[in-house]
């Protein structure tokens, strides 16, 4: 029986360990923090919980568009339990995650571990654990493939280390017992963004510093375009241009010191500027496996580090920091490790979101590299203002992106802007990843009236004038 042993438990680690179980493998899972890894304690499901709780303000301000009047003291916003729904939520699904492992028969271990020297040759790896409780302090596993799976951590900017008062982190978000009154957010990233627009629902005050000219800067243009208009409307100020040195603690709260000289004040400041991974003191120099620029463990599209038996998948490896993605490199590294059949990793069939208000989805190819010539696309933008559900529940903003290719139509790619985008990106994602035609999208069914009639409109407009003779 091949014997696994496992470092992290976030997506990368649990997925990888429950196709190994089911595989036959002999799995050990070590995780220092809490099953569900940062992922469901700290940082995606715990975020996605708190901008749930957000959307109900932002279905209350727009009920007036609707004919429905409210009392604005009705809404008012219970910090407290909004947090412990939040923490709550999260232990909750980290414990259905270790009960399913453990009825999967993966040997669960908490503790910190770090990869031992092994015999040389074809000797198994060993892996240290140092055990968080119990009399045994510690325990070498023995095991023929290791996965590393450790994730990351919030980048701290010198000058700006965060003191969970004032000065915060993403994950120190959820202690707080009051709404701070102006929140200043540096770093305009995908996580930036989903708390500005957050916090912003919930009536506090924010400022957003941006060190390049607009949200979003990785994301389509046309969709960060949208959603800083939709944050300019709710009142967010965006300091552009903006690299923030340092951020000190006031009489009133903090200032953040930028690049260029300006200040920007506030009671509270958020930090959003990245993460770096955690590849530290695992042992791995001495091991051999190497490193890429930024301490990312360098992997193959099969998740082999540099050395055979050792696999490394998630945000330690910095490929796409998604937990999707994450899960997939766990899986695929067990299924090549245990011999079965895999395919390599692709990424230009993931699908995303950015959880704003309104959401930005998008997957395939982007209009970037489409603009940029490097690859060659016919494109469609359909904006929702046109479509018949968007204005029943009175949406002003959003569009749907199709691109496909000049001469088959075959779909690569897309882009929808909507409150529910996360949800809407499915059907073409769904194209993308089978390699269907517009044709086959502009063909389908969809429900009337439903913002989907967008998307199968947009690939109406891009079928070729001899396909509708
Ligand atoms: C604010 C925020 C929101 C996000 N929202 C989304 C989203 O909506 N959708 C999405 O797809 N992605 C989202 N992401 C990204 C997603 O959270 C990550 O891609 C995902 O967590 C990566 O999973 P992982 O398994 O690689 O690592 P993690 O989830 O970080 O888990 C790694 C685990 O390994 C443990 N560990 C580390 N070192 C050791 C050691 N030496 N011994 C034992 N254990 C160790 C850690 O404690 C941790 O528990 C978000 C990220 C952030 C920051
Ligand atoms: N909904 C989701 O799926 C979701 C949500 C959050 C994060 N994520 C994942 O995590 C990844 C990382 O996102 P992120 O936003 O945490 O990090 P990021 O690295 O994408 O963004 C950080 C931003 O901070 C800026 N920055 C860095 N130093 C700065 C400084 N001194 N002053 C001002 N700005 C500064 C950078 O220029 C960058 O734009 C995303 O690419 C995504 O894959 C996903």
């Amino acid at each position: 029986m091949t014997r696994i042993a496992i470092i992290g438990g976030g997506p990368a680690g649990y997925e990888a360990a429950l196709v190994a179980a089911q595989h036959g493998a002999d799995v050990t899972l070590i995780d220092r923090d809490g099953i569900g890894g940062a992922c469901v304690l700290w940082d995606c499901v715990p975020s996605k919980t708190f901008i749930a709780s957000t959307g109900v303000r932002t279905d209350l301000r727009r009920a007036r568009d609707l004919g429905i009047t409210l009392d604005p003291s009705q809404a008012g916003v219970q910090l407290p339990e909004v947090n412990a729904r939040v923490k709550a939520l999260a232990l909750a699904q980290s414990s259905d995650i270790r009960s399913k492992l453990q009825s999967a028969g993966v040997t669960v271990l908490s503790g910190c571990a770090q990869l031992a020297e092994n015999g040389g040759g074809r000797a198994p790896h060993r892996v240290l654990v140092k055990l968080d409780a119990g009399r045994e302090r510690e325990r070498t596993i023995e095991a023929e493939v290791v996965l590393i799976a450790t994730g990351a951590s919030p980048r701290v900017l010198p000058g700006a280390e965060p003191d969970g008062e004032r000065i915060l982190n993403w994950r120190q978000l959820y202690d707080l017992r009051e709404l701070p009154e102006t929140l200043v957010v540096v770093g305009s990233g995908v996580t930036g963004a989903e708390f500005v627009s957050a916090y912003t629902e919930l009536g506090v005050r924010v400022k957003l510093v941006s060190s390049r000219d607009r949200v979003l800067p990785h994301e389509d243009a046309d969709a960060a375009l949208v959603l800083e208009e939709a944050l300019a409307e709710r009142g967010v100020e965006l300091v552009k241009h903006a690299r923030a040195d340092a951020v000190e603690r006031t009489a009133e709260g903090i200032v953040v010191k930028l690049s260029d000289g300006r200040t920007v004040a506030g009671t509270h400041a958020l930090m959003t500027v990245g993460s770096t991974p955690n590849t530290e003191d695992l042992g791995l120099e001495e091991a051999g496996v190497e490193l890429d620029r930024g301490g990312y463990l360098r992997v193959d599209r099969v998740s082999r580090t540099s050395v055979s038996g050792i696999y490394a998948a998630g945000d330690c490896t910095g490929l796409l920091p998604l937990a999707s993605v994450a899960a997939m490199q766990g899986r695929i590294a067990m299924y090549h490790a245990l011999g079965e059949g895999v395919s390599p990793i692709r990424l230009k069939t993931v699908a995303s979101a950015v959880f704003t208000r309104p959401e930005i989805a998008t997957v395939g190819v982007s209009q970037n590299a489409i603009d940029n010539g490097e690859v060659p696309a016919r494109t469609v933008m359909l904006p929702l203002n046109t479509n018949p559900r968007a204005k029943m529940s009175s949406l002003r903003r959003g569009f749907v992106k199709i691109f496909c290719r000049p001469a088959t139509g075959v779909v690569i790619g897309g882009v929808v802007v909507a409150p529910i985008a996360s949800e809407l990106i499915l059907p073409i994602a769904l194209a993308v990843q089978n390699n269907l035609t517009v044709n086959d999208l502009a063909q389908t069914f969809s429900v009337y009236p439903s913002l989907t009639g967008s998307v199968t409109e947009a690939a109406r407009l891009l079928m070729r004038h001899d396909d509708l003779d």
